[in-house]
This record gives C-alpha cells, structure tokens and sequence, in this order.
C-alpha cells in the first residue's frame, strides 16, 4: 500500500521529491548507475520543443521501467469510451438524474459511464464526459490514460488516488488531475463514491490570466497540492489497464507501477479545493458573464476560446442592484456540461440534483426555470443575497458536447427536462 506522505504547494511548479534520502542524481537527470539500483525514465506530457513556459515533463527514478508489462487485449468495459459518434445530434437541452450506485462490486475504471464528447484522443483535441459511481478499490489493477489528462470530480464518497508520483485524498468539493500517461489506482475509503470525470484530449489545464482583475483572485496557485514521492515494492500478479485511443487494453504486470521512489519536474497530479475559490462578481448591477468564476482552462488553437473551461459556481453574495440576479436566459457559442456537487443552484429550483448534470449546447436556449424567474423577478434587490449552500461547475467546450447513445437512453435521463421552461409566462403589455 503506498502511504501518504504529504503535499507540496503550488501550480506548475519544479517539483523535487524523494520517499527515500538520496534517491535524486544531483545536477543531472540519468547518471550512469542511479542510486539504491533504480531505473531513470523520463515522462514527457508535451513536445520536447514546447516553450519553456507550457514544457511538462518529470524524471521518476523507479523500481522497473514502465515498458516491463505483458501483451495487450482488449479490457472489456463497454460504458467508458469516446465514440461520440458522427451522425445527427439533438440540439434539445438535456438532463439527468444522478446515475445509481452499482448493485454488485465496481471498481473505479468499472465504473466509468461515458455521458459524451467532442474531438477525440487522435485529433489531440476535444474532451470525453464521464460519471462514475463505484463501491470497490481497485485492487491489483492499474490504470492510465494515454488520451489525456482527468479532471476528477467526486461528488459523494472521497477518493485515495495512489499515483505513481505520490497519493491524492480527494473529498467531494474538491477536484484532481491526474496527467496524461500518469499510473494510477483509486481506494474508496468510503466504501461507495460517485461523480464526474473530464478528458482533456487538448492541451494541458492552466491556470487563468487574471487581466483587470490583477495579481491575485479566482484560484490562487498556492492553493493546488501535489503529492510528495511515495512507492509501492510489491509482486504479485496485477492488471494494467490502458485507455488508448478511446478504448481500454489490459494487460499483465508482475509488479505495481507505483515503484517510483523519488521523482523531480512539472508533469504532476495536483488536487484542488474548490472552497478556496475566491470568487469575484458585480457590485453594482448585472450578472457577470461566468467566465469570472474559471477555475482551470485548456486553450485551443484560438485565443481566448478553451477546448475546456471549469468554471466553479461556488457560495457567494449577490449584492447587484436593479438586475435579475440568476443566471440570466442565454444561448451560448460554447456549449456546457453542468453538474451539481453540493447544495442547489441558484438557476433551477428543482430538478437539478447533487449528482445530476446537463447539457445544453451551442446556441440551444437555456436559462433559469419558470419558478426561479418568477421568484427572482420579485426579489427585493435593496438587500445582499447569501448563496450559502452551494456548489455547481460547468466544463465548457468550444465545440458541441455530443451525448453519448446510452447517456440518451438512460434510465437516469430527464426525457421531460424542458418542461420546466414550459410554464413561463406571457407577460408582455404593449400599451
Ligand atoms: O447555464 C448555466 O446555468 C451556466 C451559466 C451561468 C451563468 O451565470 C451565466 C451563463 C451560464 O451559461
Ligand atoms: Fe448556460
């Protein structure tokens, strides 16, 4: 079992750490004979030649190279894929109720049900939309994603991801990343947990630029952990799971994939809690468009378009005066995916559960629900309103989320989902 063995601080940072004294060569990456008889290999999560400010790679100094492992077949688990397919695509908003919890034992990977997507692993571009929900350790398997990097969500039951790189305890309201290519296992101390899964297909996740708002707010980079060097020395006969080009291999492993015994660089799990955002909005009138609350952002090709945007709607006072203080009715070129981890969200007063989540694509109107408009259209604006209770995010994506077949026929689906829209009134006097 790797233990926990503590955090380091900060986002994008050269990270050195050592479980063992003495484990890292001094001043250079692969001397003739590394220390205590372990193998030097490099991770590079970007071109070698990207520039020095968006370069990811870190040295681990291991047990056995990663290349030590049995053939590859295919691994069975037909719910977790990036076949988004190429046909028609319903533009009508879309919601689900939370997936249940497995009725026998699931782990983590078994667990995986794809809700949708765009672009793929090949294109390097596009994200894949999961839920999970899973009520057994992965014990004796390993996984990684060779398609991307994973935005991990939970939303109920905490999770111990032990990466090759160090142990993350991730608790629902707070959010990892495992990075391309990174091994991995998940433990349930909860014993069930369930949420929501991003693929990043397209460049890294990055902290945002902060423009006029200056040098500090939204997600502050200390506040993003990532795990001190721990290993496990272990053989047995294990599994490595594999997601290539968005779909699962197997294969046998003699030993654990997490023998990394010390490890320097910048291609690194990280864990964030959300509560430390520190959101900013209006204090005069108007709903700011809510690309003030970005938590993480991959950009695409264009400037200042993502190929994914998490965008956190966390506790907050709305003081703005005059103004319909909800999220206002819009249609959006990008097109979201919301989900719900704790509390209500101030757009919708039913329907939209913690576990839950949306889909509203580009250009597909959506906005508050009848019953939330007549509310807020009453409200008295003179006092501050207190969101207390509350976490949603939303993963933008510059390019339509397309559902997934099964996420379609779910028995989880809200197929009545825009009657909630249904009841607004005509309230137009022209005279
Ligand atoms: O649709 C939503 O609820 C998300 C959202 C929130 C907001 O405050 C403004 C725009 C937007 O898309
Ligand atoms: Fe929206």
């Amino acid at each position: 079992m790797v233990k926990q063995t503590g955090y380091m601080s900060g986002f994008g940072n050269e990270f050195a750490t050592e479980a063992l004294a003495g484990t890292l060569p001094d001043g250079r990456n692969s001397p003739q004979r590394v220390a205590h008889g372990l193998y030097a290999e490099q991770i590079s999560g970007t071109a070698f030649t990207a520039p020095r400010n968006s370069n990811r790679r870190t040295w681990t100094y291991r047990i056995r190279p990663a290349a030590m492992h049995g053939k590859f077949t295919p691994f069975t688990q037909a719910h977790f894929h990036n076949d988004f397919g190429q046909g028609p695509v319903t533009p009508e908003q879309l919601r689900w109720s939370p997936m249940p919890m497995p009725a026998s034992k699931v782990d983590f990977i078994e667990g995986l049900f794809t809700m949708g997507g765009n672009g793929s692993p090949a294109a390097g571009s596009g994200i894949g939309i999961h839920l999970y929900s899973a009520n057994a350790d992965m014990s004796g398997r390993y996984f990684y994603n060779a398609d991307g990097e994973m935005l991990i969500v939970p939303q109920q039951g905490r999770l111990v991801i032990c990466t090759e790189l160090g142990v993350l305890e991730v608790t629902p309201q707070e959010v990892a990343v495992i990075p391309r290519g990174i091994r991995f296992k998940v433990n349930l101390p909860d014993r069930e947990s369930r949420g929501y899964v991003c693929e990043n297909f397209g460049a890294f996740l990055r902290l945002p630029d902060l423009g006029p708002i200056g040098s500090n707010g939204l997600a502050q980079p200390r506040d993003f952990l990532t795990p001190c060097a721990s290993y496990e020395d272990q053989e047995g006969d294990f599994e490595l799971v594999a997601k290539f080009q968005g779909h699962l291999w197997r294969a046998d492993i003699g030993h654990s994939p997490l023998d990394v015994v010390g490890w320097h660089g910048n291609h690194v799990p990280y864990k964030y809690d959300l509560r430390k955002f520190n959101t900013i909005g209006s204090i005069s009138f108007d709903h700011p468009d809510p690309s003030i609350f970005l938590v993480l952002h991959s950009p695409s090709d264009t400037p200042g378009v993502g190929n994914l945007d998490f965008v956190v709607f966390g506790p907050r006072i709305l003081a703005m005066q005059d103004t319909f203080r909800p999220p206002w009715f819009h249609r959006n070129i990008a097109s979201e995916c919301m989900g719900l981890i704790h509390g209500a969200y101030d757009a919708k007063a039913e329907g939209f559960a913690p576990g839950g989540c949306s889909i509203h694509n580009c250009m597909t109107g959506h906005g508050p629900d009848a019953a939330t408009f007549e509310k807020a259209s009453q409200a008295d604006t003179t006092k501050p309103d207190y969101i207390r209770d509350t976490m949603a995010f939303m993963f933008e994506s510059r390019h339509v989320i397309r559902p997934s077949q099964q996420a379609m026929d779910a028995a989880h689906r809200q197929a009545e989902y825009i009657e909630c829209w249904a009841g607004l009134e005509k309230h137009f006097k022209p005279a």
